[in-house]
């Protein structure tokens, strides 16, 4: 029997799993509630511009999951899908005129862009008052100066996960891996924040199982499956998985595996599932995100 087929839902070695979409479920309530409140009061309706430039079937995905999450809020979903050859200069263009439109409250380019854009280029032509990834340097820089603004997505919903297991983060050890813009720094400036002793890792990184051997909170967001093996994690640490890579089975079928081999976790503290874990937890605070956008925009907060 493998390791995997040896555990079942009841096995007290399995760890404990954090659901992931159940919260993101209470928090839409929640933001679906602001919502409501902010355009019963004031008439304004929380509205989030998507950009998807190409044809990308991943990212195709992900905005469509978006705008039906967007509507099912009830807020309002502006969709902009843009050719995979368009000039950069136009999808500038275009940025500027949800910038300058009073109905739109956040605006989100989904990357990957393609090859002639310029990213950086692109993100900083977003009104960080309108930012909902958080990925202006505005934003990052207000995250690491610790003043608040629009919080990258994905580092917020690992935090929202991890507070539902972590009473107390003052002094525990944090290892991130990965030093990504979206995913790896920012979540280690909000650990950071919490006064946990964060240590980001990366490709670059010497004796990776020893570091993480020393965490009790790892964040995974590398994209390598299976990267984090049992016997890297700690009795009782927390892991949070955030990377999401499609893989096809033996039996063609495809589906998604994190970063971690969830099946040798039975002693963490509690685990999060891909998919169910992070994923739909992104989706939630970008919502919640749009939504503190419009109420700044109307000066409720
Ligand atoms: N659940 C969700 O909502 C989201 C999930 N994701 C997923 O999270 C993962 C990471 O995303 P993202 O940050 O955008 O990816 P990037 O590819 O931009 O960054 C990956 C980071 O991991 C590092 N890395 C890669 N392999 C290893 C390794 N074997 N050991 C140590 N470090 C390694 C890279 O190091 P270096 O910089 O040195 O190359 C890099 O810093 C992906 O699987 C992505 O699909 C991303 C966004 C949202
Ligand atoms: N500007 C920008 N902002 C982003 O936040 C952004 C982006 N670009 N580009 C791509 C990544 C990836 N990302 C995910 C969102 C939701 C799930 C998600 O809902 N995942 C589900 C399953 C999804 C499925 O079944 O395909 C889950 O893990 O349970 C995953 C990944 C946001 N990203």
């Amino acid at each position: 029997m493998t390791a995997a087929q040896s555990f079942s839902a009841t096995d007290p070695r399995v760890a404990r799993t954090i659901d992931g979409r159940a919260l993101a479920r209470t928090i839409g309530v929640e933001t679906a509630r602001q919502a409501a409140e902010l355009h019963a009061r004031t008439g304004v309706l929380p509205t989030l511009a998507v950009v998807l430039v190409g044809e990308d079937p991943a990212s195709q995905v992900y905005v469509r999951r978006k705008v039906k999450e967007t509507k099912a809020a009830g807020m309002r979903s502006i969709e902009h899908r843009l050719d995979a050859s368009i000039a950069e200069g136009e999808l500038l263009a275009l940025i500027a005129s949800l910038n300058a439109d009073p109905a739109v409250h956040g605006i989100l380019v989904q990357l990957p862009l393609p090859r002639q854009i310029d990213a950086t280029r692109v993100l900083d032509a977003i009104d960080p008052a309108k930012d909902v990834d958080g990925f202006h340097p505005v934003n990052v820089g207000r995250l690491s100066t610790g003043i608040g603004g629009l919080v990258p997505c994905t580092p917020l919903g690992c935090m929202r996960l991890l507070d539902t297991v972590v009473e107390d983060y003052r002094g525990l050890n944090a290892v991130v891996i990965g030093k990504s813009n979206i995913v790896g720094k920012p979540v280690a400036m909000l650990l950071l924040e919490r006064e946990c002793t964060v240590t980001v890792t990366h490709i670059a990184t010497k004796g990776l199982a020893r570091i993480v051997r020393t965490a009790d909170i790892v964040v995974a967001a590398a994209g390598s499956p299976r990267l984090v093996r049992g016997d890297w994690v700690k009795p009782g640490a927390i892991v949070i998985d955030v990377g999401i890579t499609r893989v096809t089975d033996e039996d063609g079928k495809e589906r998604l595996v994190g970063d971690c081999a969830f099946d040798e976790l039975g002693h963490a503290g509690a685990v999060t599932p891909v998919p169910g874990g992070v994923g739909p937890m992104t989706i939630a605070c970008l919502l919640a995100n749009t939504v503190q956008a419009a109420r700044r925009a109307a000066a409720l907060g």
